[in-house]
């Protein structure tokens, strides 16, 4: 018996509430999980993040694999040593970063050889290797090697891409290493072709894993056809396992993705953004660059726990993103991985209650409403 599971607690029309048991701690759901990749959260500390409510953390094979290199972290006792992070880690297989990050790329059926970013060295990813990694690493949960094609693109260069990402997602689960309380995620591929997309999700049950990703997505495509692909994939996916959708995204975007049956999300923009001085908020976003908060002395949100609300003022962090104070990037990182935390708990809540549909209202309204 893997000791790794997802506990259901309560369905509210698609969406769930539950608890993901891991060998490295248990984590509520439907989560957020903050962007660590090069195994640190950029601009916090590893007590920050624990602080803002998240409970598992990203890291990645390309960052890592560069730069210290999977042996070292290896060498001084794994990533969860290495970053300081006891709770669970979900890495992700470095397939979709060569494609993104990779400076010269050559893909062929057996993998994917690259110069790197950093120095132009070469180097090679294949399925087998990127588990490797990843072992190395001591992920808690592992994701397959995949392709994640660029959008638009035509059907049959979709269908070949998912058929290559089936493949290689054979050949990831073959190289696992099974250990009680980790786990290996599929990655459902397939564009925004709904037969293509039923055709992975078949291909991945049939091989069998502890959880399964939806790839492929927040590429471009925007979120209605984002939304309507989750609609007609979601509901052929195991009920019983964990789902993640990768990437994703906006607060919006958590919020429909959720109802659609989503309980796991990663993506890069609350980070990116509290260093660029955009916060999320309940009433929108904000640019805290802007002249208007030069002399405003209100806390960025009311009722916000994290310490750029409780501490301090919009002219503060104006101030500090004005002078290019290092403390400006970390106190807006923190606020805003605060907030979706916030709204993932709110959201989680709602669901134990049944009374998703009107959260939903409350907080859509909150968003459109803009800064009071
Ligand atoms: C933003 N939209 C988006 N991201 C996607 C990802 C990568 C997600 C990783 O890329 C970074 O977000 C840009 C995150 O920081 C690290 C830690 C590097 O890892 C996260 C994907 N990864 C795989 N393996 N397969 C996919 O089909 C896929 C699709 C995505 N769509």
């Amino acid at each position: 018996m893997n000791g790794f599971r997802w506990q259901p607690e309560a369905t509210d029309g698609a969406a769930r509430a539950g608890h993901l048991h891991t060998a490295h701690g248990v984590v509520a759901t439907p989560t957020f999980m903050p962007v660590g990749t090069a195994g640190t959260v950029k601009a916090m500390t590893m007590d920050s993040v624990r602080s803002t409510g998240a409970g598992i953390v990203l890291g990645n094979t390309y960052h890592l694999m560069l730069r210290p290199g999977a042996e070292r972290v290896q060498a001084l006792g794994g990533l969860h040593r290495f970053m300081d992070w006891p709770g669970p880690i979900l890495t992700d297989s470095g397939g979709f970063q060569v494609m993104s990050l990779g400076a010269l790329r050559k893909l062929d059926s057996d993998g994917v050889t690259f110069q790197s970013h950093i120095d132009g060295s070469r180097h090679r990813l294949t399925p087998e290797r990127s588990t490797e990694i990843q072992h190395m690493l001591d992920a808690t949960i592992t994701m397959c090697f995949d392709e994640c094609p660029a959008l638009p693109a035509e059907t049959d260069a979709i269908a070949a891409s998912m058929r290559l990402s089936m493949r290689w997602a054979a050949r990831s689960r073959e190289a696992f290493v099974a250990r009680d309380g980790y786990a290996q995620y599929g990655i459902v591929q397939g564009g925004t072709e709904p037969q293509l997309r039923a055709e992975s999700v078949r291909a991945l049950t049939d091989i069998g894993f502890e959880g399964y990703a939806i790839g492929g997505l927040a590429v471009g495509e925007g979120q209605a056809l984002m939304f309507q692909t989750l609609d007609g994939t979601v509901p052929l996916m195991p009920a019983d396992k964990p789902r993640y959708l990768m990437g994703v995204g906006t607060p919006d975007d958590l919020l429909g993705s959720v109802m659609r049956g989503i309980d796991m999300f990663d993506c890069v923009m609350p980070t990116r953004s509290g260093r660029t001085a955009r916060a999320y908020t309940g009433f929108g976003t904000l640019n805290l660059r802007n002249a208007r908060h030069a002399l405003d002395p209100r806390p960025l949100e009311a009722g916000c726990p994290c310490p750029a609300c409780t501490r301090h003022s919009r002219a503060y962090l104006h101030h500090l993103f004005r002078a290019d104070e290092i403390l400006g990037p970390m106190l807006l990182t923190w606020h805003n991985l605060t907030y979706y935390q916030r709204v993932m708990q709110g959201i989680r809540t709602a669901i134990l209650e049944t009374r998703l549909g009107a959260h939903a209202i409350e907080l859509r309204a909150g968003w459109a409403a803009g800064d009071p």
